[in-house]
């Protein structure tokens, strides 16, 4: 049973911030041809948070790279404002992916500074930038500190603050809280979503955590099995700003996320 259907006209503004139509994606395997995508469309519009679930191997990654510019597709077209993307990570948009990927080699403060160094920010600027957002993951203590003398839960969050600083127009976040412990998702997710509430960029976020997609998300889009395409859109009217945790108490809030599962559930049934 479908709630809305997917890519229904009131679910985007005027001009998405990004488009995708009958998007596919065909990997070459040794056995030849292997369709982990087929005929993905969708719109995000300006501002939009957008979750994705599903179950394992749909192609959620896949997806994500195609927007990033990482893979190009093998059927269908993705644009973004309007323009194809190119090959490479368009300008606007950052990634922050399942691994952390900081340089090990910088300190925190030097980490987060990367792009606001890239972006020819004035070394004033920069400085106070970087002071501003090492607060903000609550990492302050730990400026100077190198990536091998964090935590799990702290490299996180300096990636999450390296991405701020990058502050794109369209966040792609695979599973960003994904091997942290429930503590520190809880944390992270809450500094996230207060974030995302204040800026109001346009996000795409693939979870597993189907909880954490209905907390965040205007809109939890369903994937079925592989070959992976959007099944079923369920649209998330829960008051903003949110309460990350105390959310998840509210009838609405169950109901969804008990919507949501019983869709994903007959991915795995078959
Ligand atoms: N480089 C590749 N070559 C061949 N097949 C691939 C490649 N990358 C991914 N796949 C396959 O494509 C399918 C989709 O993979 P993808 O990583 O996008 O799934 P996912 O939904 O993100 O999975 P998970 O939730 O487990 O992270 C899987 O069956 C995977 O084995």
């Amino acid at each position: 049973m479908t709630e809305t259907l997917t890519s229904s006209p009131e679910s985007v503004a005027a001009t998405p911030k990004l488009s995708l139509r009958g998007v596919g994606l065909g990997y070459r395997t040794p056995k030849g041809r292997f369709v982990a995508l087929d005929d993905v469309t969708l719109d995000l519009a300006p501002g939009e948070f957008v979750a994705l679930v599903g179950p394992s191997g749909c192609g959620k990654s896949t997806l994500l790279k195609l927007i990033a510019g990482l893979l190009p597709t093998t059927t269908g077209e993705i644009r973004l404002d309007g323009a194809p993307v190119p090959e490479g990570v368009p300008e606007g948009v950052g990634l922050v992916f399942q691994s952390d990927a900081l340089f090990p080699w910088r300190t925190v403060a030097d980490n987060i500074r990367f792009p606001l160094a890239l972006k020819g920010v004035s070394a004033e600027e920069q400085r106070a930038e970087v002071r501003r957002l090492v607060e903000l993951v609550g990492l302050t203590s730990f400026e100077q500190s190198y990536p091998n003398q964090l935590s799990g839960g702290m490299r996180k969050r300096v990636g999450i603050a390296r991405a701020l600083a990058y502050d794109p127009d369209v966040y792609l976040m695979d599973e960003p809280f994904g091997p942290l412990d429930a503590q520190m998702r809880i944390r992270l997710g809450g500094e996230f979503l207060s974030i995302w509430e204040n800026l109001g960029k346009s996000v795409v976020f693939v979870t597993h955590d189907v909880e954490e997609a209905v907390a965040m998300a205007d809109r939890v889009l369903v994937m079925s099995r592989g070959p992976g395409t959007i099944k079923e859109e369920f649209r998330i009217s829960l008051d903003r700003p949110r309460h990350f945790q105390e959310v998840r108490f509210e009838p609405e809030f169950q109901r969804l996320q008990r919507a949501i599962w019983r869709s994903l559930a007959e991915e795995f049934d078959e």
